[in-house]
């Protein structure tokens, strides 16, 4: 199956179940696999037959922002959907990462696929 990656895509926002989380902004870090056909793309070297990952980056970064989230389970499935609906992709898979939540980690984060 061919794809259109997104990896380490940045988004500053506010997200927490906290009450001191709802008053700062913190990082999330996206990953996101989107199943496209990209034949027609290379073929013609049409920009009109890819998916533009810039287009999805910057749409998905104000869906994320437009209100403060609570759970980043929440984002991933708002993030899925928006993939699914707006850019006409049929699968996705969505990981969404919090540095910092947890301070003896790295990093811990939610991971989903969805499909339509
Ligand atoms: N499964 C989840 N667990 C937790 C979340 C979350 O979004 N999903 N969020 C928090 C807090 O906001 C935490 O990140 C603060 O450090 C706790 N657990």
């Amino acid at each position: 199956m061919d794809k259109v990656l997104i990896r380490q895509l940045r988004i500053d926002t506010v997200i927490g179940v906290y009450e001191w989380e709802k008053k700062i902004q913190q990082s999330l870090f996206l990953d996101l696999d989107m199943a496209w056909d990209n034949k027609a793309a290379a073929a013609s070297d049409d920009y009109q037959y890819a998916l533009c990952y810039e287009t999805v980056s910057n749409r998905l970064t104000q869906l994320v922002t437009e209100k403060p989230i609570e759970l980043i389970e929440t984002v991933a499935e708002r993030v899925a959907e928006c993939v699914l609906n707006e850019f006409k992709v049929n699968w996705v898979k969505v990981v969404v990462m919090k540095p910092g939540a947890v301070p003896s980690a790295a990093a811990v984060g939610v991971e989903i696929e969805r499909s339509r």
